[in-house]
């Protein structure tokens, strides 16, 4: 089944110095138990795109089906399939941990004897068994974020909306939360779409990763293919002096090598990303009897993919036209 399907959805909003445009027309597709990530700069419009896609901000133009309901006709039968942990959570500092949980179970119609085992269940799943009595306010960071997480999911959605899940938790408590969001997917067939500005979180975690900028999506694709899309290998070859002209004949004579750049004994290039352009190329250096003192090999990384595609580095804030 589609989990989420959107055409043209576009924000607009009413700002002091005219009308500021969020999105623009944004169309995207979401499967069955797939974990696709939300990338793009402050101010992309990741978060606008989240909240209309959640029911909880009327889209200016466009339509989509979320979870099986219209979001338009039926934004009740929406809510009621999906989980939604926003970026600051919602859990109440004051309450109990176990009462929040029963709470939010309750707001969702669950009665008593079907919350308890409920909630069990998730904190076991969470790693939050133990904390029930507790003050949600005394939790860590990480701990309380896989509150907010048991939150959006006691009513068990098949749809999860997290958005940026693992901002400020330390490397293992991040760690921890990939591991959780991935049994979401394997032990409870929930399809997860994130947003996060971690270019390391989007590789480890998603299937599929959407970049948007100013408001639109740029690209969509595996982390993979997006980084054999955007830039190649990037190559280190390191010759003895006698052979750095031979070599660097070789290199641009290659139909997979470009952007060729020789300093003393280096020549530096970047290669398609296949074990057979490379198999060609050490090939093509033992006709012309070159012998490497050593190869580098550096795969791209998404930061490089995004840089390509936005011109800007992970983090970095876009500006959006009034229009
Ligand atoms: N209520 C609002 N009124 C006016 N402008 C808004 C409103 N909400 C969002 N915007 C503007 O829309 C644009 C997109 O914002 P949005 O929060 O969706 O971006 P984002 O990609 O989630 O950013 P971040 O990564 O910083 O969370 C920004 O320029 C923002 O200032």
């Amino acid at each position: 089944m589609t989990m989420i399907e959107a055409h043209g959805l576009a924000r607009t909003f009413q700002a002091p110095h005219g009308e500021v445009t969020a999105v623009r027309g944004v169309d995207l597709t979401v499967e069955d138990g797939e974990i696709v990530g939300f990338l793009g700069p402050n101010g992309a419009g990741k978060t606008t795109t989240l909240r209309m896609l959640t029911t909880l901000l009327r889209p200016t133009a466009g339509t989509a089906r979320v979870a099986g309901c219209d979001l338009l006709t039926d934004p009740v039968g929406v809510r009621r399939r999906i989980g939604y942990v926003a970026q600051g959570g919602g859990a109440n500092p004051a309450e109990v941990v176990g009462n929040e949980l029963l709470l939010q179970a309750r707001l969702y119609g669950l009665s008593k004897a079907a919350a308890g085992p409920r909630i069990a269940d998730l904190a076991e799943r969470l790693g939050l068994g133990g904390l029930e009595s507790r003050l949600v306010g005394s939790l860590s960071g990480g701990q309380r974020r896989r509150l907010d997480i048991a939150l959006g999911l006691v009513h068990r959605p098949p749809l999860i909306f997290l958005d940026e899940p693992s901002t400020g938790l330390d490397p293992t408590s991040r760690n921890q939360l990939w591991d959780h969001i991935r049994g979401l997917r394997d032990e409870l067939n929930a399809t997860v779409f994130l947003s996060t500005h971690y270019l390391d979180e989007a590789d480890a975690l998603c299937d599929r990763i959407l970049i948007m900028d100013q408001g639109a999506i740029l690209v969509e694709d595996g982390p993979e293919e997006l980084k054999n899309r955007v830039s190649g290998d990037a190559v280190t070859l390191e010759v003895s002096p006698e052979d750095v002209r031979t070599a660097e004949d070789v290199v641009v004579g290659l139909p997979t090598t470009r952007d060729v750049a020789v300093t003393g004994n280096t020549i530096r290039f970047r290669a398609d990303h296949s074990s057979r352009s490379m198999v060609e190329f050490m090939r093509a250096l033992d006709a012309r009897a070159v012998d490497p003192v050593s190869i580098q090999i550096d795969r791209p990384t998404l930061d490089d993919v995004f840089l390509t595609l936005t011109g800007r580095q992970a983090g970095v804030a876009a500006s959006v036209d009034a229009a």
